[in-house]
């Protein structure tokens, strides 16, 4: 996460950065080594404030130093030191650099953004915009370049969970060059350049595709979440759903208002003061910031990971008003998942697809770790919850061949000798360190966020928590009854297959119009050894015999009924 950094602050020395002496310098190389850890490969470092609340500013001998000093550090880490900008403060200068890792060729650094907001606020204008390069017409030329099915091609209305990505240089500049004739973008072009790579992941704003908005906001875990609004329109349809889902999953979200080239002046006003109010609304508790020029920029990349600050941005597809204040918020933006390679890998899967010549291949997200070209990896949960060693034979990143990916990076893999239909959205790979166990029952804090009657025990609905999405019944609550706004600890089936789940990942329930968030407290894997035991017993008594090939019979829940249990 970025973070403004004050070597001289950490330190308690003033003149550490102009003049320091060994250990000082080892001191402020951990310092910074850590930052750069927290911040996935990098941060944003100021260089001249005061310590300890003393005045900020620095002549100008004892700056030059002190940024030798930093640029040193910087090549001790193998890092670039990219300015951002420079103030003169009470005590003399302050300067803001970012320093970024240095990135091979095949390699950069990632952050995935989730685009919501209601339909026609313009979002696939302005991912058409960013990513294509060339401004709109307001009449839906630049999305054209983004559309994927033809239904949505003919209705204007985004359907599936698109990828967009968009490529900066170590300079900060945009990469994205799309080729002149048929306008579409080269991928690999694009990562090669690239020192940090945005994946936006375009998610449908109409309530037909809110299933796919929530597998998208929860699957293809986001690091950000980008909530559009049309200055015109305003806060209307779904756009306090979309912000109330980030919310509810920890998305840290920012907001962009379009189309200020066709707004009248109160109308714009009036759509900042409503969103700043409902931002500042007891439901959301976000600290609303508008961001108006550079120094805005910084100060919001700085400080966003308190997830309590929510910037605001205000620009049109058409003029290109301030769009460039979104690339450089975009820019600085870093991923939120730990890159650190000594965690035991984890991936998980939210697509699969059959490529002719290739095989099985899976495409998901790095959860933590780090995978690399013929490692071994345990593949499940199979419906009988067991997970199968599996080669990684090859690596795509945004269909770029590589050797090796790491936590927060969404890659694809191909695999060897499995069949495309045993494997389903919501499965893993995982070091075999990590002895995974899958599980049929869990329990979760869950508040009710809207349910037209009540919510009780029996009662099922989809679960989605990272990329699975599964139906679950509710065993048990600690209370007789649920209603909207309220609270209780609930303990779940799944109906079909066991899943792998962890304490703390956060979870949407929801069923039409019913949607409740929670937060995983127990996992119960027990329930998988009750279930295998249930399952020899039944076998035993119906007398089959054991044929060692289990993956097509799909265990079903024994115990509770599944029928629905909401009282009208
Ligand atoms: N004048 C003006 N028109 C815009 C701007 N941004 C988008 N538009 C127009 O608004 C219309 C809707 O934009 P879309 O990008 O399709 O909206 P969307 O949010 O992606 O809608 P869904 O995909 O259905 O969720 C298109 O006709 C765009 O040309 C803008 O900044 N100014």
């Amino acid at each position: 996460m970025l973070q403004l950094f004050s070597i001289n602050r950490k330190c308690h020395h003033d003149l550490a950065l102009v003049s320091p002496n060994g250990e000082q310098y080892d001191l402020l190389l951990r310092q910074l080594r850590d930052r750069m850890d927290e911040g996935s490969g990098e941060t944003i470092y100021v260089v001249g404030m005061g310590s300890d609340g003393g005045d900020w500013g620095l002549n100008e001998s004892d700056m030059e130093a002190s940024v030798a000093t930093v640029r040193s550090l910087c090549e001790q880490l193998d890092a670039d030191l990219i300015p951002l900008r420079d103030r003169s403060e009470a005590a003399g200068l302050v300067r803001d650099y970012l320093i970024r890792r240095r990135v091979g060729e095949l390699d950069f650094l990632e952050v995935r953004v989730a685009v919501v907001g209601n339909v026609d606020a313009g979002k696939s204008t302005l991912l058409g915009v960013l990513t294509h390069g060339e401004l709109d017409n307001g009449r839906g030329f630049a999305r054209q370049k983004l559309f994927r099915h033809k239904h949505e091609m003919e209705s204007g209305r985004t359907s599936s969970v698109g990828n967009d990505i968009l490529g900066f240089d170590q300079e900060g500049q945009v990469v994205n060059k799309p080729d002149s004739h048929g306008g579409s973008l080269d991928w690999t072009k694009i990562c090669e350049k690239s020192s940090k790579v945005i994946t936006f992941i375009d998610l449908a704003g109409h309530e037909k595709y809110l299933k796919t908005t929530v597998f998208g906001m929860t699957g293809h875990l986001p690091d950000f979440c980008m909530l559009m609004v049309g200055s015109n329109a305003g806060i209307v349809g779904m756009t306090k759903e979309h912000l109330g889902l980030a919310l509810a999953l920890n998305v840290p979200v920012f907001v962009v208002v379009t189309k200020i080239d066709m707004c009248p002046a109160n109308i714009l006003q009036e759509t900042l003061k409503l969103l700043q109010r409902l931002l500042k609304s007891p439901g959301c508790r976000k600290i609303p910031v508008l961001v108006q020029n550079k120094d805005d920029v910084i100060v919001a990349a700085s400080n966003f990971s308190s997830e309590r600050m929510c910037p605001i941005f205000q620009i049109s597809n058409v003029t290109g008003e301030n769009m460039d204040l979104l690339k450089m918020f975009l820019n600085l933006l870093s991923s939120r998942t730990s890159y650190r390679d000594d965690q035991p890998a984890e991936f998980q899967i939210d697509d699969t697809y059959s490529v002719p010549g290739v095989g099985t291949v899976v495409s998901g997200t790095t959860l933590r770790g780090l995978i690399r070209l013929n490692d071994t990896m345990l593949l499940g949960p199979d419906p009988l919850g067991s997970f199968i060693p599996i080669a990684v034979k090859s690596i795509h990143r945004k269909r770029m061949p590589v050797k090796e990916v790491r936590g927060g990076q969404t890659a694809s893999f191909a695999l060897k000798k499995i069949k495309r239909s045993s494997i389903r959205k919501g499965m893993v790979m995982v070091s075999p360190k990590l002895n995974p166990q899958a599980t049929w029952e869990f329990e979760a804090e869950i508040l009710v966020l809207h349910h037209p009657t009540t919510i009780s025990p029996r009662y099922q609905a989809m679960v989605h928590c990272g990329s699975i999405r599964q139906t679950a019944t509710i065993l048990s609550m600690n209370r007789d009854c649920l209603r909207t706004g309220d609270k209780a600890s609930v303990h779940f089936r799944f109906i079909k297959t066991p899943e792998y789940l962890h304490c703390d990942q956060r979870l949407v329930f929801r069923e039409g119009r019913t949607k409740a968030v929670g937060t995983i407290t127990k996992v119960d894997v027990a329930s998988i050894k009750m279930q295998s035991t249930k399952k020899t017993a039944a076998r035993k008594e119906d007398g089959a015999a054991a044929t060692g090939d289990e993956a097509p019979t799909i265990a079903q829940p024994s115990g509770p009924s599944t029928s629905q249990g909401v009282s009208p």
